[in-house]
């Protein structure tokens, strides 16, 4: 990922030090444009139009009808149907016939669903597994508004702009984009680190209907020149792919920049395979009343890639590689991933020498060379290709028939992806993954993937979790259920480790801890600003009696929220078995409370007295089971006590002793309405400002917000907006006096 000019690279540790010694003379990345005085053209998000016989389906056969089409989930409001045909979309003939040229027969599950929903103007965030044809679902309602649109001038901007996190994505788009704009004489330029700044601007110079981009060197085209390269006035149609790879690991003030540099009513999708629960409220300021579509699981592996999970010792992966090349290399190509660049080159050197022709492809890799790599991959030349994580997201090769993971995932999101490589567009795939006894830290997500997309977990594996987890217990350690390590930051290969390390540093700085010898103490960002909130938890009975919380905040609330979401599923498809109709909503309906109920409570689900019966208490069981989930002792007390009280949720956070900005940017108006939205929280300001060195009498308190609410899950959804949001600015406080993203020419590149 390039996030730096190419003209601007310097060392992480001069831009450091410039930072500690220079902070006097900030350099500012322009970030706020004020489109109040930008006199935008009105423009239409609006195509859609349903046709007759979509209109004429009942609610109840639309629901069948999304279950049918792997069980589609729609969040928000005035959703369309999904479409069964591409005439449906309204797409026009010029359209059809590229759709047909590109043997793209009807709509996949997503695009069925997403494309009437974007093209009725919604914003829209996508999640659908690996290979399922994303790209497509945005590029035609992309295409569908910028023809609505008038033709650029001399001197106009994108009217759509696709952002990716990967040089590699953004070629893939490109070229899919191309397949279709050839006969709509349309322009798509490709912005993106790592190569020839100047061809790019001479493209864009010509003029470009489409960019798709990484976010580092689209920002380098938007300053380049004074602005005067492009600007994003014309952009209505944003997209952001793979829009958690792109919020991790801090990146967001660079994609942040290039959404504030596009008019504000402009139309926002935002599409990945894997979009983590806590990166909604990030989206949800970015997107406008989006809906959301959620085909599958929320971050599961295809169902069409078998997983295998092996626990081997160093010595014995090389020979299973070779195995395992043996039996797939004839039938196509093979992925191997691997965790650091000197290995990809190593393992080559291996693979050579026993006659097999093949490629290396990481970071370290010129980027022109990874551009002939991957084609060569893609077209078939080359078979063979040993990877970093770089090749992780997106990549669409055909006939990949087997991903290997030499080296074990250190991420679950990870895992996800690099298995999507394979089983893509509805062919088959493998996926196996080698595991060392030294990497039992990774097995909790891998048996948590393996869980999700209904995999049998191997005994092995769960033994070596289980053990490793009852070691961090003997010395005292907790250990996250079915998680190893902390979840914050993806790590693509060693260089973005040390990156995202050096990063850290930047953020120590910026709570003033640089200076700090107790390293342990200032590790966490998020630990540093939990202490200095200084927070305290408060139940509150309704009914009268105060307690201080003890339970863990959210514990209790996301288990019943599972199992919610199991039953529901559990239920839908117990009705699916039944074949029920139209006219059944509400036998349905009692199927759903049964099974919510029986599963909420701790029961097994015992359904209704017909074949389904069975099938639905196996499946309660196979799900309880593999959910981990023990049927609670006393359901029945528990139902009266919740009967009897009504529970408030408070808690205090004191953010007296931040910076200036942080209590300004958390104190807002704007702000507080948008938590509350999102968390259904309350959120109101107390106590006063004191400045350093003076001290609250008695009677005062120092500023701080408290948040109330109904559930701790609320609450506790509010507290995390406020923290990601003080760290948000305590990070822009650094390194808008700084280089943005400074990176080290001669030691490492970043993708
Ligand atoms: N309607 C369609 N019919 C048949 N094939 C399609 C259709 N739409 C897309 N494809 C093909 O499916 C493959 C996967 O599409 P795409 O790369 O968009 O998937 P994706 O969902 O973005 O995957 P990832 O999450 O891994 O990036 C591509 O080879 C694409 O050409």
């Amino acid at each position: 990922m390039e996030y730096s000019s190419e003209e601007e690279e310097e060392s992480l540790d001069s831009a450091f030090s410039k930072f500690q010694t220079n902070r006097q003379q900030p350099k500012k990345l322009e970030t706020t444009i004020d489109h109040s005085k930008i006199p935008y053209e009105n423009f239409r998000k609006n195509f859609y139009v349903e046709v007759p016989e979509l209109a004429a389906l009942t609610t109840e056969q639309v629901e069948a009808m999304r279950f049918d089409m792997e069980n589609i989930k729609i969040r928000g409001k005035s959703c369309p149907k999904p479409i069964q045909s591409w005439v449906q979309a309204g797409v026009s003939y010029k359209m059809l016939n590229a759709l047909k040229k590109a043997n793209y027969e009807k709509p996949t599950v997503i695009q069925a669903q997403a494309i009437p929903a974007i093209m009725s103007g919604h914003d829209l965030i996508g999640i659908a597994k690996t290979g399922s044809g994303k790209t497509v679902a945005f590029l035609l309602p992309m295409l569908r508004q910028i023809m609505d649109q008038r033709p650029l001038e001399d001197t106009e901007g994108p009217i759509a702009v696709i952002m990716t996190p990967t040089r590699e994505l953004a070629l893939q788009i490109t070229k899919e984009c191309k397949k279709f704009t050839k006969s709509l004489k349309l322009h798509v330029v490709c912005v993106y680190g790592g190569t020839g700044i100047s061809e790019q601007i001479a493209e864009l110079k010509r003029g470009a209907e489409i960019i798709v981009c990484t976010p580092g060197r689209m920002i380098d085209m938007l300053t380049v020149n004074n602005g005067r390269v492009t600007n994003l006035r014309r952009c209505t149609y944003l997209v952001l792919d793979e829009a958690d790879r792109m919020f991790d690991m801090g990146f967001e003030p660079q994609v942040m920049h290039v959404i504030n540099s596009c008019r504000p009513d402009r139309q926002t999708v935002l599409f990945s395979a894997t979009f983590p629960r806590q990166m909604e409220a990030l989206a949800r300021r970015i997107l406008n009343k989006p809906v959301e579509v959620q085909v599958g699981g929320r971050s599961v592996v295809c169902s069409d890639v078998k997983q295998q999970v092996l626990i081997l010792t160093e010595e014995q992966k090389f020979l299973k590689l070779l195995e395992l090349l043996g039996q797939y290399q004839e039938k196509g190509a093979v992925l191997v991933f691997v965790d650091k660049q000197e290995r990809a080159d190593y393992l080559l050197k291996e693979l050579m020498d026993k006659s097999y022709s093949c490629m290396a492809l990481h970071g370290g890799i010129d980027q022109y060379d990874r551009d002939s790599i991957i084609s060569d991959f893609k077209r078939g030349v080359n078979q063979l290709l040993i990877a970093t994580s770089v090749a992780a997201r997106g990549l669409d090769v055909k006939n990949l028939i087997l991903v290997v993971n030499f080296n074990c995932p250190n991420h679950y999101e990870d895992y996800v992806h690099r298995c999507g490589r394979t089983g893509r567009a509805g062919n088959k795939g493998f996926a196996y993954t080698f595991i060392t006894q030294d990497q039992a830290r990774y097995a909790g997500e891998i048996i948590k993937a393996l869980e999700l997309s209904l995999t049998k977990v191997p005994p092995d594996l769960e033994m070596l979790w289980n053990q490793f987890k009852e070691e961090q217990k003997a010395q005292g350690k907790s250990v996250k259920s079915n998680s190893g390590f902390t979840g914050r930051g993806f790590k693509f290969d060693e260089t973005e480790y040390v990156i995202a390390k050096e990063r850290k540093q930047i953020q120590k700085a910026a709570l003033g801890l640089q200076d700090s010898d107790d390293d342990e103490a200032a590790e966490d960002i998020d630990e540093q600003i939990e202490s200095m909130f200084n927070s305290k938890k408060i139940v509150k009975d309704v009914l009268g009696s105060i307690s201080n919380a003890t339970t863990a905040p959210g514990a209790g609330v996301n288990a019943n929220k599972a199992k919610l979401d199991v039953a529901k599923r559990l239920a839908s498809k117990i009705n699916m078995q039944r074949n029920l109709g139209a006219g059944a909503q509400s036998n349905k309906q009692d199927v759903m409370q049964q099974a919510a109920t029986a599963l909420m409570k701790g029961g097994v689900f015992t359904g209704p007295k017909v074949s389904a019966k069975t099938i639905a208490e196996q499946m309660a069981e196979k799900i309880n089971l593999k959910l981990n989930y023990v049927p609670q002792e006393k359901p029945d007390e528990e139902e009266d006590e919740s009967k009897n009280s009504l529970k408030r949720y408070e808690e205090e956070l004191e953010i007296n002793d931040f910076p200036q900005t942080c209590r300004w940017k958390v104190t807002s108006k704007d702000t507080l309405v948008q938590i509350s939205e999102y968390s259904e929280a309350g959120i109101t300001i107390r106590g006063q400002y004191f400045p350093k060195g003076k001290q609250p009498g008695e009677e005062d308190r120092k500023l701080y917000l408290a948040i109330e609410a109904v559930s701790e899950l609320a609450v506790q959804k509010a507290k995390n907006e406020v923290t990601r949001l003080i760290k948000e600015e305590l990070i822009r406080l650094v390194s808008t006096q700084n280089s943005y993203q400074p990176v080290n020419k001669s030691r490492y590149k970043v993708l």
